[in-house]
Order: structure tokens, then sequence, then C-alpha cells
């Protein structure tokens, strides 16, 4: 099966790099295009332009940044919707809101072609060794037919229904994630300041009813403060916003998730949207202007 990848940032390049490693044949396509050379080392075809990987490939996915970034390589020039026609999919598996995916699914319908938003959960290790979460929703056809490259990257997919369901359903989880990674920066700066040993915190946590595997990845390196990007904060925030504005379509009030999402925002502020999302630790600690990223 020959697929596009739309996108090779720390997702899309684990991804299309473990397509690659199962015998998917496939070609990319970045708006920085240096960073195609490792997947073309790897077997990989450039496309020039989205609508040249669409015209080239029956099923195309996208890893993009953010809703802007997802509707720019779709809608303009050069863009997915110049090329997708009847018979071919479009697989949106990045992060967005609901909105911006039912545009998307809209305009690839017009055009006779098919659609699936297919986030995910799970980062880049979980994209490297194929154990992400899948959060599809939309064409079940094209779903089916997308099984076998979601087994390849996942470890589960779900089928929620309608679009917009994935997408929400992503968002949701990435609040309740943004809201625990506070907590655990509140939790280790209090044991700081209160006297006690940051690792038999997190020792402790791993060993009762809180224990996760996210408090135990990213703890050691929070104490040391070290945040590798697998998850950039300015990613992280951006859920959380989508997420609040999902809450305020609903009427659900959401005060720990809007605090967090203060404390993102402030760590933006401070230059740390490119670290890893745990270096809003450093804006919790009160250090977020002398952290060297
Ligand atoms: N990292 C993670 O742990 C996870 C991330 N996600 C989601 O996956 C998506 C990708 O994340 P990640 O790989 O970490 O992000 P990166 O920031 O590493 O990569 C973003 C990608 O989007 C591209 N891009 C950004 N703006 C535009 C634009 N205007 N036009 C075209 N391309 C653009 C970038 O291209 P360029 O190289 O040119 O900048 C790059 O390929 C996001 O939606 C994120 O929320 C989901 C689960 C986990
Ligand atoms: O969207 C990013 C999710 C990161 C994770 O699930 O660890």
């Amino acid at each position: 099966m020959e697929v596009g990848f739309l996108g090779l940032g720390i997702m899309g390049k684990a991804m299309a790099s473990r397509l690659l490693k199962h015998g998917f044949r496939v070609t990319v396509w970045n708006r920085t295009r240096s960073k195609c050379q490792e997947l073309v080392e790897q077997g990989a075809s450039i496309g020039e332009t989205p609508a040249l990987v669409v015209k080239k490939c029956k099923y195309t996915i996208a890893m993009l940044s953010d809703p802007a970034a997802a509707l720019s390589v779709v809608f303009e020039k050069d863009g997915v919707l110049e090329q997708i026609s009847e018979g071919k999919g479009y697989i949106d598996m990045s992060t967005v809101d609901a909105e911006t995916s039912s545009k998307i699914s809209e305009a690839v319908l017009k055009k006779g072609g098919s659609f699936v938003e297919a986030p995910v959960s799970g980062s880049k290790k979980q994209a490297e060794d194929g154990q992400l979460i899948i959060l599809s929703a939309g064409d079940k056809a094209l779903y089916e037919v997308m099984v076998p490259v979601f087994d390849v990257l996942g470890k589960k997919s779900f089928f929620l229904g309608e679009v917009g369901k994935g997408a929400r359903l992503k968002l949701v989880v990435n609040m309740i994630m943004g809201s625990m990674m506070n907590a655990l920066s509140e939790g280790l700066c209090l044991a700081d300041r209160s006297g006690l040993s940051l690792q038999t915190l997190l020792d402790v946590l791993d060993l009762g009813g809180c224990a996760n595997p996210m408090f135990k990845l990213k703890g050691p390196a929070m104490i040391e403060s070290k945040y590798p990007p697998a998850f950039p904060l300015k990613h992280q925030q951006k859920d959380m916003r989508l997420a609040l504005s999902l809450g305020d379509e609903h009427a659900v009030s959401m005060p720990i998730a809007a605090a967090s999402n203060e404390a993102f925002k402030k760590a933006r502020s401070h230059e740390l949207g490119d670290l890893d999302f745990s270096a809003v630790y450093e804006v919790v600690k009160g250090t977020a202007s002398g952290h060297a990223a």
C-alpha cells in the first residue's frame, strides 16, 4: 500500500518511519523540506507539494501542529483539495478542534474524497514503538481500509462515529493530562520547599493509587530541570485552549483546566514553548525566566 504523509515533526517523522519499516511505500512532504531527508534515507519518496502527494497516493495522512496548519495544508495553493477526488482518502491525525476537522471533512467530501480524523494519544516513544492510541471518526469504510496502517502505528484504534468525536475525545484526554502535569509540578514544588525528597515523592506516587506512566517517565527529568521535547509545551497549551473553548460551548465550568492553561501560557511567555510540556514546572517553581532552554 502506498501512503502519503504530510508533516514530519516529532510525531510525523516517527510515524512515517514506522510505516516504512513495516513495508509501506511512503511519499512524504514537509513544509521545511530538509526534514524529509532522513525519511528518504529510509526509503521514502518526496512529494513536492501536498497536492502532488495526494495525486500520487490513494491515501494521505497528515500530522500537523495545529488548526491553522491543518487548514492551510488542505485549502491553500498546492494543497490537498487540488487533487483529492473520488477513490482517495485523507486521514488527519493532528490534534485539532472539531470545527477544523469538520471544515476539512466537508471540503474533502465535496470533492468526492473520503475523510477520517484520527488524533492520537501517546507521544514520541509510543509513535516510534507503534503503541499509539488512535481516536478515529468519520468515514467508516475509509477507517476499515486504514486499519492495517493503524495497527502498525498503534496498540489500539477506536472508531467513534461521526467527524468531531475523535477531535473532542482527544481534547478531553489532553485537558486531563495537562491538569495532571500542573498538579505534579505543584506537588514537586511543595515537597521541595517543605524539605522532602523529590525522588521519594515520585517513588510513593508510583506505588499508590495515582501512579501513572506520565509521572514515572517525566518526573525524574523534571527533578533535574530537563525537558527534552517529546510533547512540545506550545502544543499542550493549544490543546488546553481548544478544550476550554469546548467547555465554553457546552457551559462546562473547568477551573482546574483554566488555571493549568494560564500556567502553560506563562511558560510560553518565558519562551519555554518548544520544550516538553513538563517545563511548566519552571513556572510553578517561579524559575522560568532563569531556565535556559
Ligand atoms: N508530540 C507529541 O507527543 C504529540 C503530538 N500530538 C499532536 O500531533 C501534532 C504534531 O505534533 P508534533 O509532531 O509534536 O509537532 P511538531 O511541532 O514537532 O511538528 C509540527 C509539524 O507541523 C508542521 N507545520 C506547522 N505549521 C505548518 C504550516 N502552517 N503549514 C504546514 N506545515 C506546518 C511542521 O512543519 P515544519 O517542520 O516546517 O515546522 C511540522 O511538520 C500536533 O497536533 C500535536 O498536538 C499528538 C500526540 C502526541
Ligand atoms: O497530545 C499529546 C499526548 C502526549 C501523550 O499522550 O503522552
